[in-house]
Formats: C-alpha cells, structure tokens, sequence
C-alpha cells in the first residue's frame, strides 16, 4: 500500500465529514448523546476494523471519542485510513 501524498490527503478531507490531519493521522472526534451511545460507537467501529484489518487508535473520555487513523506499517497515511474514515464517517451519520 503507497502512501499518500498531500495533494491526495487534502482532496480526501475535502469529502469526508469532521476529519482534520495532524500530520501522518487523521483526526475525528464525536461528542457522543451519552457514555454508552460513545461506547457503542466505539464497538462498532472495531467490529468494522476488525473485518478490514484496520485498526484506529481509539480515545474515550466519557462521551467524547477520538478516533485516529494511519498507517503504522508504511508510517504514514494511505487509502486504507481513508476507506477507514469513511466507514466512521457512516456509523457516525447512522446513528
Ligand atoms: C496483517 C495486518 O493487516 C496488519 O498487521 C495491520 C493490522 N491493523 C493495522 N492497523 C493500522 N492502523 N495500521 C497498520 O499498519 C495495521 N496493520
């Protein structure tokens, strides 16, 4: 998997919904209705990474959660945190 350059990156946020890039990650944070909703959220998710092979870094802080994605195998950001992003992006919308 090749990592992306910054001209892919910024047209990817262009069309993904509440994601920032803090250098080789990019960032989401959801202020959840309640701690559970939060935590159910967050199941989700790993449900969906665990079925791609992709796994965020997740951040709880009681119902706000933070999820990050890169590539820790290439040491930066490729399709797969954007694929990723979009399936959070769903959940999120979804709930
Ligand atoms: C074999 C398997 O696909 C790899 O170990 C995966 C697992 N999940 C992963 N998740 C993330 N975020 N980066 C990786 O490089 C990665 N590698």
């Amino acid at each position: 998997m090749v990592l992306l350059n910054n001209h892919d990156v910024t047209t990817a946020l262009s069309g993904l919904d509440g994601w920032t890039r803090d250098g080789d990650t990019l960032v989401r944070s959801v202020e959840a209705p309640t701690y559970l909703d939060g935590i159910a959220l967050v199941q989700r998710v790993a449900e969906a990474a665990e079925r791609v092979a992709h796994h965020p870094d997740i951040d709880v802080r009681w119902r706000t959660v933070t999820f990050r994605l890169t590539t820790h195998a290439e040491g930066g950001l490729t399709e797969r945190d954007l694929e990723l992003a979009r399936v959070i992006d769903s959940m999120v919308v979804g709930r």
